[in-house]
């Protein structure tokens, strides 16, 4: 077996999130290493079925051998596909409901500390970064087709760089003059953008925008936000969504959609009672994101970010 270690986040606390039936019917979004995926098979019965996705065809490849015996059990069944394809792909295998959906965003670490896949600012490689490599955006594209003020949107939302001007003006300067083909240009290109006074703060200077180009090739936002509305209607009543984010934008998106879901709605004023059919139809099952404890995070330094929410369905919908 080809080797591919990804240190499972939170594995314990997402899956315990997810309180799992022995016969029930269960989704992992970000199947990556097979971590959250082998530990909910353990907790299925043999009536139980869990439907793992990814869209790199090389998580799906690995996990061939790493989860051999529950394939061969017909217990999971693997499905290569942007998790924004939740609902169609379960329809297409004859699912409609079900009791629970785990996502682990992000890149898993094969794919950043796999030179070849551009996503790392720290080894010279083509500048790729699709988590498909199907798919037709690549960075090297984002880099030299993308109009600079699409640039600088990118560099602000997704990166949150102060210098983002700075940085889309340098990338346009070089691009002229040749096109920017690897990571190790782009980074020399922000170093000399970002003054050297803020270089010396705030981590490496191109993991901002590194991470901004991330978000856009794969379009990483937006994705999540429609695979995450068609998650919570797609679980049963006391169903459950387990979500692990690594950064703040992604983290806001998942608080803003489960609380946009188990918020009461607008009460006429003086109501004495909340009527049963205006309650919401999920709850938050802890108000405060879960955190890994201080010895994953010693362990583990990606796990500093990390962020669990949960919600779980109430009612079948109020329409
Ligand atoms: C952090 S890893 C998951 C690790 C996994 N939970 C484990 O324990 O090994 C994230 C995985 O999700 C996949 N992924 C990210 N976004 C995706 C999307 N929109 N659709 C499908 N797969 C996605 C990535 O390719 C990667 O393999």
């Amino acid at each position: 077996m080809a080797t591919f270690e990804h240190t499972t986040v939170l594995l314990h606390e997402a899956i315990a999130a997810l309180a799992i039936k022995p016969d029930g019917i269960y989704v992992d979004c970000t199947l990556g290493g097979g971590g959250h995926s082998r530990e909910i098979l353990k907790q299925l019965g043999p009536t139980g079925h869990l439907f793992s996705f990814d869209q790199d065809q090389t998580a799906i490849d690995y996990n061939q051998d790493n989860l051999a015996d529950y394939l061969a059990s017909g217990q999971v069944t693997f499905i290569k596909s942007n998790f924004a394809n939740l609902r169609t792909e379960l329809t297409a295998r004859g699912i409609d409901q079900v009791d629970g959906i785990v996502y682990d965003l992000g890149v898993s670490s094969p794919q950043f500390d796999n030179a070849a896949r551009g996503f790392s600012y720290q080894h010279d490689a083509p500048l790729d970064m699709r988590m498909d490599q199907s798919a037709d955006l690549t960075a090297q594209t984002v880099v030299n087709t993308w109009p600079y003020a699409d640039l600088v949107r990118i560099f602000y939302r997704y990166g949150e760089e102060k210098f983002s001007k700075q940085v889309a003006r340098a990338i346009e300067r070089h691009r002229e003059i040749a096109p920017i083909e690897t990571t190790g240009q782009l980074v020399d290109i922000i170093k000399e953008a970002i003054p050297a006074r803020a270089r010396r703060t705030g981590g490496h200077p191109a993991k901002r925008v590194f991470q901004a180009i991330r978000i856009a090739v794969n379009n990483e936002l937006g994705v999540l936000e429609t695979s995450l509305e068609q998650a919570v209607d797609l679980i049963n009543v006391h169903g459950r969504v387990s979500v692990i984010t690594f950064q703040s934008l992604e983290d806001r998106l998942v608080k803003a959609i489960f609380k946009e879901h188990s918020d009461l709605p607008e009460l006429p004023p003086g109501l004495p009672v909340i009527p049963a059919e205006m309650q919401p139809d999920y709850r938050l099952v802890s108000r405060k994101p879960i955190v890994p404890s201080a010895e994953e995070i010693a362990a583990n330094r990606r796990a500093r970010s990390a962020r669990l929410r949960v919600i779980e369905r109430l009612n079948e919908k109020h329409n």
